[in-house]
């Protein structure tokens, strides 16, 4: 390397160092293109995390560092993003860590990102449902996705925000508008109902989790949530009283963990561990991996209703693939026309929203 461009080199790694990550940088300045030099080389995917400082957004931001096909993560949020940065870019690990705090910092969050994670908005307190957080929550995702709609429109979209099942359609209704609408980039993240489908139903078996696998497909709230105990994998057969126990202690985890955090909140650990299992496995179809399938919230005609969840493949474009349901037993198929009901409502609500 040209002595000179060393020493350049050098004397700005130690400018991008006292200037912390935290505080923004122009776009145009050699010191953060500098910064990026130093440590962002090794390829990779750029990540936001919207709502990065919350419950969910600080254990997100610290395993997505930790993701080595992660080499820039952004975290953006209206509070506290400077604490949360200056700390987690301090692990040694790849990606380059960079905050943006207030709608202001918004697009330079955006620009340039491979997927946005958005864990953005207020939680449940007990007695509330999903849909409570709507009044708050939508007008939140909206200014969000316009933010994505400009800054990054081909960049995947992980939404957790709840209620899922209407924040999705926000959100595409929202695209639509501006013109940018790609429905297989779109992703309600449902792979918490899986991970606690996972977790109940090896309890019962008696298996280790990590060797089951069960389907959960519908929405993301209350009865919409339809665990396919049929197609558990490995096949195993379940009495009636375990079906009901099981179906009802997953449609329910959400409130379960609620309500024993007593007015603090609702999940964040384990959503975060489910956000990062769930963007792990986007990174690795965007990357070209074959064979990528997950449960997600997309649009989807696997019902006559413009959004569903179900297992979908995963690829360079997002949602490359969308399964059917597959054969349903009778208790299925009952569930099914509960969820349906109850999420053409919802699905119905955010699309208004938008369009009102
Ligand atoms: N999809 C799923 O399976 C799950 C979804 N959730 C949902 O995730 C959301 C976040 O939950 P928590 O992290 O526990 O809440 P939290 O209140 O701890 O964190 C939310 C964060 O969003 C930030 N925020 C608020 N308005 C914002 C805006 N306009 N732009 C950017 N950031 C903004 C807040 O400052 C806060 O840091 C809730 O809506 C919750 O219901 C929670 C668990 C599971
Ligand atoms: O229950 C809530 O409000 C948060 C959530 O979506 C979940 O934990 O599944």
């Amino acid at each position: 390397m040209h002595p000179t461009s060393e020493a350049n080199q050098r004397i700005a790694r130690l400018a991008a160092h006292l200037h912390p990550p935290n505080l923004q940088m122009e776009e145009s300045s050699g010191l953060r293109r500098a910064n990026c030099r130093a440590k962002g080389a090794a390829p990779g995917f750029k990540v936001a995390i919207l709502g990065a400082a919350g419950g969910i957004g600080q254990p997100l931001a610290m395993l997505m560092k930790m993701n080595p096909l992660v080499s820039v993560l952004h975290l953006y949020d209206v509070v506290n993003t400077p604490g949360v940065t200056a700390d987690i870019s301090h692990m040694d690990t790849g990606a380059v860590v960079r905050g943006f705090l207030g709608q202001q910092q918004l697009e330079d969050a955006l620009t340039g990102m491979d997927l946005v994670v958005i864990p953005a908005g207020v939680p449940r307190k007990p007695g509330m449902t999903r849909d409570d957080l709507f009044n708050i929550n939508a007008g939140i995702v909206r200014t969000l996705c316009e933010g994505i709609a400009k800054c990054c429109p081909n960049a995947i979209v992980n939404l957790i925000s709840n209620p899922v099942n209407s924040t999705v359609p926000i959100a595409a209704e929202v695209f639509k508008k501006a013109g940018t609408y790609d429905p297989k980039r779109l992703l309600g993240v449902t792979m918490l109902d899986v991970v606690r489908a996972n977790t109940f139903v090896a309890e019962v078996l008696g298996l280790d989790p990590r060797e089951v696998a069960v389907p959960v497909v519908g929405g993301h709230a209350g009865v919409t949530i339809l665990p396919l105990l049929s197609q558990v994998k490995p096949p195993c057969s379940f009495t009636p009283e375990e079906i009901s126990f099981l179906t009802d202690r997953i449609q329910n985890g959400g409130t379960e963990v609620v309500e024993a955090k007593a007015g603090a909140g609702s999940a964040t650990l384990s959503m975060a561990y489910a956000a990062v299992k769930f963007a792990d496995a986007c990174l690795r179809g965007l990357r070209g991996d074959a064979g990528i399938v997950e449960c997600a919230f997309v649009a989807s005609q696997v019902t006559e209703l413009p959004f569903f969840a179900s297992k979908v493949r995963l690829g360079r474009n997002g949602a490359e693939e969308i399964f059917p349901l597959g054969p349903l037993n009778e208790y299925e198929r009952v569930g099914l026309e509960k969820a349906k009901k109850e999420l053409a409502g919802s699905i119905q609500k955010g699309v208004a929203f938008i369009r009102k």
